[in-house]
């Protein structure tokens, strides 16, 4: 029988390992340690960062939301312009509105992408207005905005009102009852069918069924406890190279899937059925497919890969912003009782004034509903982080700071939209700051829509359709606060979202009875 003997090298292989391994975790530091002295090297005054979250710890364990993890940046500085991590990347943090307005406005030249993934060819449905750099999207912009105006808008208001029916409906039976309702919840469903109805061209379900695949797909975007999710939204929004890397795309199979076939069930039903055209965003967009720029030879009009990547934007962009409008509102108007009283009574006058019925002319009545939108907005921006790329060396004024082309610039909205120094007294709801006669805030600090070429193109249809839910509501219910004023939000989100929703009592008001 033959001696069992151990091989020499078997022996060596422990060691060698663990010399290997040491010599890794050496690399890897020495590696991270050079990532997180980019500020240093550059001479930038910064925050210090923390292996490996540089500084959005809070968002890696998800205690905060991102809007809530950089507004943290925001108060932690006192400087113009601070350098930050976002994980691995670093970016500055512009703390001064006015030179965030600058950056965004008379030097957009130097500012002109967002430095989101984007990559048309291996991800068609990334390549959107939001994330398109450069002459692409200027070109997308041109094509788009004509579809935006308030002409068009106005066209559209007896879609929006259709699906506005759904929403007493809905409504009055619990109100009969006396019942607590989540209202954030209410809201997104009636915004997921009105989207639906405008900007996809088919009837949605969202208000009578809340397993509709409409709110279901929108429930999978936000899931914070996705770990595939966040590695997405990571990637898209702080990491672009991450998707790249790794090869995933921007959305989930499943998702991308439904929303090509939504579109191009819409597109091709259509182009079959000229006769059938309906007042809606979708037509535009089938209009427009068939517009090539003729000074553009490269330009065959819209793909529907185009289409479908715009509209599923509209449909994420326009959601949670405008049922945050409407639910927030609600939620600081149950806290302020004179200016809940304030704005029934200039609805119920509006109303009155135009036959009971809400349209295009009676909305632009409401300037006191018009104060508290611009309210509600200041305190909780639909989007709470801006974000440009810088795409030429860009020298900030009055200082000897040169932003290199390249770096990921990052204006935190809810940071300046809480700051005393451009809105006093901040923390309070106080609709009539915004109030012409009697301004008690820094225009120039105020853009919840984002300023300059690329601010938010549906902000029309944003404010319009939260106005009617709003008009709708509030001429026929009376809400009650069941939750403190101040809020925590969902944490790991983009958007801010209240922890646990908005419960409100609801009732019939007695006076309409
Ligand atoms: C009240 C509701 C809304 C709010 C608060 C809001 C807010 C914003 C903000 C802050 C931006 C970034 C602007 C910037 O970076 O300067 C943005 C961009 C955008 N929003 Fe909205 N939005 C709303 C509704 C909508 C709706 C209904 C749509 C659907 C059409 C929409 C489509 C977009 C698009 C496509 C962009 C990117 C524009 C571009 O890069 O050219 N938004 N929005």
């Amino acid at each position: 029988m033959l001696p069992i003997t151990r091989d020499r090298s078997d022996r060596s292989c422990g060691p060698m390992f663990v010399y290997t391994l040491v010599l890794f975790a050496l690399a890897l530091y020495l590696g991270l340690r050079y990532v997180y002295s980019y500020w240093a090297r550059h001479g930038l005054p910064h925050l210090r960062p923390e292996i490996p979250y540089g500084n959005l710890r809070a968002l890696a364990e998800k205690r905060e939301s991102f809007g809530v993890a950089v507004n943290e940046l925001y108060e932690r500085s006192t400087y113009r312009v601070v350098g930050v991590y976002l994980f691995f990347r670093p970016a500055i943090l512009v703390r001064d509105a006015h030179l965030a307005k600058r950056i965004m406005v008379a030097d957009f030249q130097h500012f002109h992408d967002r430095g989101v993934f984007c990559d048309e060819h291996r991800d068609p449905m990334s390549a959107n207005l939001f994330a398109l750099p450069g002459a692409r999207w200027k070109r997308l912009r041109a094509k788009l905005t004509p579809t935006f105006t308030s002409g068009q808008l106005r066209q559209m208001m007896p879609t929006f009102l259709d699906v506005s029916k759904k929403l007493l409906e809905q409504l009055e039976p619990l109100a009969a009852g006396g019942r607590v309702v989540d209202m954030r919840d209410i809201a997104s469903r009636y915004v997921l069918d009105v989207i639906a109805s405008v900007f996809f061209g088919f009837e949605a379900n969202c208000l009578r069924d809340p397993e509709d695949p409409f709110i279901r797909t929108l429930e999978d975007i936000n899931n914070p406890n996705s770990f595939m999710n966040n590695i997405r939204s990571a990637g898209v929004f702080v990491c672009p190279g991450l998707l790249k890397i790794s090869g995933l795309s921007s959305l989930p199979p499943g998702m991308r899937r439904f929303a090509m076939e939504v579109v191009t069930r819409q597109i091709e039903h259509r182009e079959r059925n000229p006769q059938e055209r309906r007042k809606d965003f979708m037509q535009l967009l089938i209009d427009l497919r068939r517009e090539a720029d003729k000074t553009d030879e490269s330009d065959d009009g819209l793909t529907i890969a185009q289409c479908a990547a715009n509209v599923f934007l509209f449909y994420v962009a326009g959601a949670d912003t405008s049922t945050g409008v409407i639910s927030f509102t609600l939620h600081e108007l149950t806290h302020n009782r004179q200016a809940m009283a304030k704005a029934r009574q200039e609805i119920d006058a509006v109303l009155e004034r135009y036959g009971g019925t809400i349209s295009y002319e009676s909305l632009q009545e409401l300037t006191y509903l018009d104060l508290c939108v611009k309210e509600t907005l200041r305190k909780y921006p639909g989007l709470p982080i801006l974000n440009r790329i810088c795409t030429r060396d860009y020298p900030v004024p009055d200082s000897d700071i040169v932003v290199r082309e390249g770096t990921q610039v990052i204006i935190p909205l809810l940071g300046i939209s809480r700051d005393e120094k451009y809105f006093p007294d901040a923390e309070a709801y106080l609709p009539e700051r915004f109030d012409d006669q009697a301004p008690n805030y820094d225009p120039d600090a105020y853009y919840p829509f984002g300023v300059g070429p690329r601010n938010c193109i549906g902000l029309r249809q944003g404010i319009i359709l939260s106005k009617i839910g709003l008009v709708l509501m509030l001429s026929r219910f009376e809400f009650e606060a069941t939750i403190p004023q101040k809020l925590r939000f969902e944490p790991a989100n983009v958007t801010l979202m209240a922890h646990g929703g908005l419960p409100m009592k609801i009732t019939l008001r007695a006076d309409r009875a």
